[in-house]
């Protein structure tokens, strides 16, 4: 199936939507007003239906969208109909703190195996999955057709893992380290940076 350009932000959006819809699914709602859906996601009406206009016209002038048949086209529509393998890079600190949260997999997302250029650090058993040194990334990747990670190394060293996860066919990478990744055009980097969210934060705290 041939897939639209849908931009970053409008994918962020769409993600809110699905969990909105998720929540009123689960109580026994069967449709739902644009209004509503947008008002519980915090955008406006106009907005939702720009977005949701990606996915297909699934609204009902009148009656609003159906909320089981619209939530399950943005899970198809994300790739989330099924559960999506992902590898973790880095089983320091953050990498392992991150393995043990067992929420990912409830949202779609299967942490199958992390990786750890260090050898001392591979006889670790406080970690829940298996653990492999990283020259073992890219033929674990093809395997299991893997095409997220998690990386969690330091930033000094961010650059080679990444180019080693590119190699490997990896098409989405969320890098937790500070370092700026250079990718190809084809590859995504989504960065997190908890410190750039207080300092933004403290900004508006401070007025
Ligand atoms: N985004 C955030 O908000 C946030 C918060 C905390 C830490 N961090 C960042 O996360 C990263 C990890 O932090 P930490 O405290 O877990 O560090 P850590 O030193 O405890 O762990 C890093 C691990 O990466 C491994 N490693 C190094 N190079 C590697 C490579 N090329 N391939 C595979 N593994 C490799 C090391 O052996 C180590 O086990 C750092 O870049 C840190 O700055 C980000």
């Amino acid at each position: 199936m041939e897939r639209l350009e849908i931009p970053q932000k409008s994918i962020y959006r769409i993600s809110l939507y699905s969990r909105c819809l998720e929540r009123l699914e689960a109580n026994g709602h069967e449709m739902v007003s644009s209004a509503a859906l947008a008002a519980a996601a915090g955008v406006k009406s106009s907005q939702l239906r720009r977005d949701l206009a990606y996915f297909g016209a699934f609204g009902t002038r009148g009656r609003g969208y159906p909320v089981q048949a619209l939530r399950l086209a943005i899970h198809e529509g994300l790739g989330r109909a099924k559960l999506q393998p992902v590898i973790m890079v880095g089983a320091g600190n953050l990498g392992r703190a991150l393995l043990r949260y067992d929420g990912f997999k409830k949202e779609g997302y299967d942490i199958l195996a992390a990786f750890d250029s260090d050898s001392e650090k591979l006889s670790e058993k406080s970690i829940p999955v298996p653990l492999f040194p990283s020259e073992e990334i890219a033929s674990f990747a093809r395997q299991h057709h893997v095409k997220m990670a998690i990386l969690c190394v330091p930033a000094a060293h961010a650059q080679e893992a990444v180019n080693v996860l590119v190699e490997a066919g990896i098409q989405g990478v969320l890098n937790f380290s500070p370092a700026v990744l250079q990718v190809p055009a084809d590859v995504t980097v989504n960065n997190v940076d908890l410190a750039l969210e207080l300092e933004n934060l403290s900004y508006f705290v401070r007025k």
